[in-house]
């Protein structure tokens, strides 16, 4: 019972309780993606043991399934990756929005994945991380920046089941901030 309760707690408190869903974490190297993984796992008390692989990592709760890989040059996890998107239910797309010199280079590697037909029906979150420092820029400049001006709105679920959602959350996962929010509207935009 208080298992369940457990498992209750986090996937409420994410908005993913009774969902079943395969969410894959991208973005460049060092956006966060491991902080991220990790702070689901120290929520979390029984996982599945996470599959080691150095530009791949997995971890499930329940129906929920979280892949994270690395695009940020590696050629091995872009070829996993490949293999893997035909099922994925939610992408999760970090950014370090404190690294302005890389914000064109995440834009690139977005625009690429928005791109994929594959993917044309699958919800994007992208997570602008690490507000927590002071060259971060504002979700006003990370929007004008990335192209992402026009997005699906942050209370709402696609209205058009053919287009796709997508939508910014800014955060901090290192002080646990944001994040939810952006996770609870994923969870809305999931079936
Ligand atoms: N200040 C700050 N640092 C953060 C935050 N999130 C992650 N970091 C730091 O950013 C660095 C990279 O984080 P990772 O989680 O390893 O990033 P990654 O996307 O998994 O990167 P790779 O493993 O290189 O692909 C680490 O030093 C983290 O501690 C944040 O919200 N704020």
């Amino acid at each position: 019972m208080f298992l369940v309760n457990w498992f209750f707690d986090v996937l409420g408190w994410i908005g993913l309780y009774k969902k079943s869903a395969k969410i894959v974490f991208l973005g460049l190297d060092n956006a966060g993606k491991t902080t991220l993984m990790h702070m689901l796992k120290d929520n979390i008390m029984q996982i599945h043991e996470p599959t080691l692989h150095p530009t791949m990592e997995e971890i499930e709760i329940e129906n929920i399934k979280f892949n994270a890989f690395d695009l940020g040059g590696h050629k091995e996890a872009r070829r996993l990756w490949r293999d893997y998107y035909t099922t994925v239910d939610a992408v999760i797309f970090i950014v370090d929005v404190a690294d302005q010199e890389r914000l064109e280079e995440s834009k690139k590697e977005l625009n690429s994945l928005l791109s994929c037909e594959e993917l044309r029906s699958v919800p994007f979150l992208v997570l602008g991380n690490k507000i927590d420092k002071k060259e971060a820029v504002s979700e006003e400049e990370l929007r004008t920046i990335m192209d992402l001006s026009f997005t699906t709105g942050k209370n709402e679920k696609s209205k058009n089941g053919e287009l796709r959602s997508i939508e910014v959350f800014m955060c901090s996962i290192k002080n646990r901030m944001g994040y939810k929010e952006g996770f609870q509207w994923i969870g809305k935009q999931l079936k």
